[in-house]
């Protein structure tokens, strides 16, 4: 069934060296605190602490549940490992599992927006460990327990539920559990199977496995239908060796007494165990249509290519982000935690839990909406063989899992805090949700579907070359290194990056054989503009933009990226030589400002330095056309110092014509102005003007002139703590984009991304 052809292959993502820069890059690891609070003056101070900070503490003594009013305790959830079983890696230590726990709470914040905190505790004694937790209950909203080896994970789990009143959730148990039943509940679905008659097999009986068994048994599935299988093989009634006391609860009536043997006519097989753990003559003894989970992380049981060569008939599921159908617990934990906080649960109890399965198993039947598709590699979706469960960045998790889980905590008397208006809280989830992440996703994965040839204009510097390394390593296409061969590679040498592997291309601009066409191309372009023939052959052999730029011109790349060793404008003006605009466009630059959950498409930051009022409109709509290629309807906003006329100013005229010239050209998104940005942000003070056409905030900003552009953008980054992408420009007739001096290598690469998309990809 599963077509795993080269698209669906794995993509070798990462290299090791690039995973450890990306840890120590900047700040060393993925997490660091921010204040909510100003913190500036006497006042501030006072209020936050001495003497103001007294009155929240006397309130919370007098009322426990005030704390989660005048705390970040509501919001907070710790993720607590020993390190025991870190992924399939084993037992590596408490200081070894911080990049997955740190990672952990990193998810937390960036699917549900869950502050979240790691906590390595360097115990194997069951008992030190619990006592550790146990004592954490006042700073947490909840205790999300991480990679703690089986059966340890049972008894500290189970105790530290009885000893605090906050959910204590082991995800590896049961976020997993919750996941791989919703995928199964679809694959059955799928394979017209009934839950009361499938034979399954799990390969593994540690944390995740057991939890897996019991819910599948606990939704209705025959427990003489399931045979567990550890180290040793399977676990049968009476077994001695290697058991405890949650193997025996599942120990199978059977004779079968290996692996190999179980599987043979099983619809069903759960790895929850190892890398390799699959052999394909287990794999082709399984009964027609099989359903095989291979969840080991990072490397599954039996890979998807390997299972395709096998047999064509199979539904296929991993953990992995990168083949189809990810059964990993980040399609959980987040959600249930957020939906458990958000009414002040005290547990996570099985009805929350087969809400979420629920939910989860029902958004993969749904039809995927236009604004979700993005989400989706620009494809629709369809439930299928393929499509069993969504994926982490589905945008729609974010409101259907929580709200699952709060009415079942609602209905089942563990709620704290009782919410009425379910479908309000549903929009605010959604609004909880940052969708750039999604759509930048999306675009990697468009290109990834359509690579691209991308020529890096700069390959002597080091952050290109790495830039470029990534981009051939993420499969994103080929890139095409333009620079002294010598000096690429004496660059490449001292950074430790190979040059031999596939998808990276040195083009010595000295020795091409295209040179002679591209000077006549320029030449031809130029003559008329005061440039004589050699101009245009020194253009070409001695600088890199030009080269690049005619290079795409002239198809022999989809595109390029530059801008590192040369200001803005003046690798603009390099381009602009050798690239017209498109027909009936305008080049404008337009820059990505992400902040609080917030995503602002800000125009025009590198072109028009003074725009006139027919030129603002145009840049309205290259804005406008960028963002709803990016996924988000328009709603421009046209801004000006002053709002709908008040004060007047001669400033604020050109953006009021430029309103004017819209109305005139029928334009089909949402816009309006002259607006001041407050205006134009906030839904209050945008009431205060019911006539104002714009339905909600605006998404996109159209800035008077060239220098607010660039200082709000740039303040935006600096004192707003925003991530800005861009400028991103448009408008060119083919796909080039500049990057700002000094760009790191993560930046690089998203523009170069962005250039392969701009490609047709
Ligand atoms: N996709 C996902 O979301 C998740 C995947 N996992 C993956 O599941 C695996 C197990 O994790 P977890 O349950 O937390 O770990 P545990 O340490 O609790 O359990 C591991 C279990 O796997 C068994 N096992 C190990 N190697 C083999 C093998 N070659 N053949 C049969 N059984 C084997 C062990 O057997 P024994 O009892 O004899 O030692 C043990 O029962 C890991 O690879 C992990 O990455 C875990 C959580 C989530
Ligand atoms: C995904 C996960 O939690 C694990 O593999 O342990
Ligand atoms: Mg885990």
């Amino acid at each position: 069934m599963p077509d795993i052809d080269k698209k669906d292959r794995p993509v070798t993502s990462v290299t090791d060296q690039e995973a450890l820069d990306f840890h120590a890059m900047g700040r060393p690891g993925k997490l660091e605190i921010n204040p909510t609070k100003p913190m500036a003056t006497q006042r501030d101070l006072s209020l936050a602490y001495s003497p103001g900070v007294a009155v929240p503490v006397k309130a919370i003594a007098a009322d426990p549940q005030t704390a989660y009013d005048y705390t970040a305790r509501g919001n907070m959830v710790a993720v607590i490992s020993n390190g025991t079983a870190i992924l399939g890696l084993g037992n590596l230590g408490a200081l070894a599992s911080k990049p997955v726990m740190e990672g952990k709470s990193v998810l937390f914040k960036r699917f549900a927006d869950v502050d979240s905190i790691d906590l390595e505790i360097d115990t194997e004694n069951v008992d030190e460990f619990i006592n550790c937790v146990r004592f954490l209950g006042p700073s947490f909203g909840g205790i999300n327990l991480e990679d703690i080896k089986a059966p340890d994970c049972f008894v500290i789990e189970s105790r530290l539920r009885e000893l605090m009143d906050i959910p204590v959730f082991h995800d590896d148990q049961h976020g997993t559990a919750i996941i791989a039943a919703a995928g199964l509940i679809n694959a059955l679905e799928l394979t017209g199977r009934d839950l009361k008659t499938t034979k399954l097999v799990c390969n593994g009986a540690g944390a995740a496995a057991i939890a897996c068994v019991e819910l599948i048994k606990a939704m209705g599935f025959a427990p003489d239908n399931i045979i567990l299988c550890d180290t040793k093989g399977v676990i049968y009634q009476g077994r001695t060796e290697g058991m405890n006391q949650w193997k025996s609860a599942h120990a199978a009536k059977t004779d079968a007494r290996t692996l190999e043997e179980a599987m043979k006519g099983a619809d069903v097989i759960f790895g929850l165990s190892q890398k390799g753990a699959f052999s394909a003559d287990m794999i082709r003894s399984m009964a027609d249509r099989p359903i095989i989970f291979a969840m080991a992380n990072p490397d599954p049981e039996i890979t998807p290519e390997e299972v395709a060569r096998i047999r064509d008939d199979a539904i296929m599921a991993t953990g992995r982000s990168d083949y189809p159908n990810q059964v990993n617990n980040v399609l959980g934990f987040p959600y249930i935690f957020r939906g458990a906080l958000d009414v002040r649960a005290s547990t996570i109890n099985d009805a929350m839990k087969i809400a979420a399965v629920k939910a989860l198993a029902n958004l993969a039947r749904e039809d995927v909406p236009d604004d979700v598709v993005a989400a989706y590699q620009g494809n629709r979706p369809r439930f299928g063989a393929q499509y069993i469960i969504p994926v982490p960045f589905d945008p729609r998790l974010i409101s259907a899992i929580p709200v699952a889980v709060a009415e079942a905590a609602i209905e089942t008397g563990v709620a704290r805090k009782v919410i009425t208006d379910m479908a309000g809280y549903a929009r605010e989830l959604s609004a909880r949700r940052d969708p750039i992440a999604s759509t930048l996703a999306s675009l990697y994965e468009r290109v990834r579907r359509r690579p691209k040839r991308i020529v890096f204009a700069e390959a002597e510097e080091e952050q290109v070359l790495r830039a470029a390394l990534s981009y051939a390593n993420q499969q994103l296409g080929t890139a095409l290194l333009l620079g002294r061969e010598d000096l690429i590679r004496a660059t490449a040498e001292r950074a430790g990056i190979d040059l031999n592997r596939p998808g990276l291309e040195i083009v010595n601009a000295r020795i091409s054989t295209r040179v002679d066409a591209y000077i006549d191309y320029l030449y031809a372009r130029l003559q008329r503009h005061g440039y004589l023939h050699r101009d245009a052959q020194r253009l070409i052999h001695n600088d890199r933009n030009h080269f690049a730029a005619t290079m795409v011109a002239l198809g022999d790349a989809d595109g390029m990226v530059t801008g590192i060793t040369r200001n803005y404008s003046t690798a603009l003006e390099d381009v602009r030589r050798c690239i017209d605009e498109k027909p009936g466009h305008r080049v404008i630059g337009v820059s990505l400002a992400l902040c609080r959950g917030r995503t602002v498409f800000v125009a025009d930051t590198a072109v028009h330095d003074m725009p006139t009022a027919e030129q603002l409109a145009d840049i309205a709509e290259e804005a406008a056309g960028l963002a709803r290629r990016m996924g988000y309807p328009p709603r421009v906003a046209m801004l000006a110092y002053s709002t709908f006329g008040h004060p007047s100013g001669e400033r604020s005229e050109r953006v009021r014509e430029a309103v004017k010239i819209l109305d005139k050209r029928r334009v089909d998104f949402e816009f309006d102005g002259e607006m001041a940005a407050d205006v134009a942000l906030n839904r209050k003070v945008m009431e205060q003007y019911p006539f104002c056409r714009l339905s909600g905030p605006a998404n996109v900003l159209v800035m008077p002139a060239f220098h607010s552009a660039s200082i709000s953008t740039k303040m935006l980054q600096e004192l707003g703590g925003s991530t800005v992408i861009g400028p991103i420009l448009v408008g060119l007739d083919k796909a080039v984009q500049i990057t700002s001096m000094g760009a790191k290598d993560s930046d690089i690469v998203n523009m170069a991304a962005i250039a392969a998309y701009g490609a047709g990809s």
